[in-house]
């Protein structure tokens, strides 16, 4: 699969709706910091992600912090870059907190 200029990927979420994306680390990965109301809920949050995840075979690096921050990063380790695996299921975590959003 081929590797994509990471501002290539961030403009096509963005194109798409998902803001807030940005990149981190080298080789650059897609990220995004997700606040929820709760550890209870970053940990459902993940919970669901994983299914989606489980369904791509396609997984995030992530990471809860300050007890309700939950850190997503995305890059296709089998390539060693971003593709558009990734870019697509950032667009499904996108759904994933939409529905944990409209909660509030
Ligand atoms: C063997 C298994 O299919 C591969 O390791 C999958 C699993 N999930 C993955 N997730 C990510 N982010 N990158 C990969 O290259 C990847 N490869």
């Amino acid at each position: 699969m081929a590797c994509k200029k990471p501002s290539d990927a961030l403009s096509e979420l963005a194109g798409r709706g998902a803001v807030g994306w940005g990149t981190s680390g080298q080789p650059p990965r897609l990220h995004k910091r997700f606040s929820l109301a709760s550890f209870a809920e970053a940990v459902e949050f993940l919970a669901e992600v994983r299914k989606v995840a489980d369904a791509a075979n396609h997984h995030p690096d992530v990471c809860i912090e300050g007890y309700n921050k939950v850190d997503v990063y995305l890059i296709t380790h089998d390539e060693g870059c971003i593709t558009e695996k990734d870019v697509a299921l950032a667009l499904e975590i996108e759904k994933i907190y939409a529905r944990f959003a409209a909660r509030r």
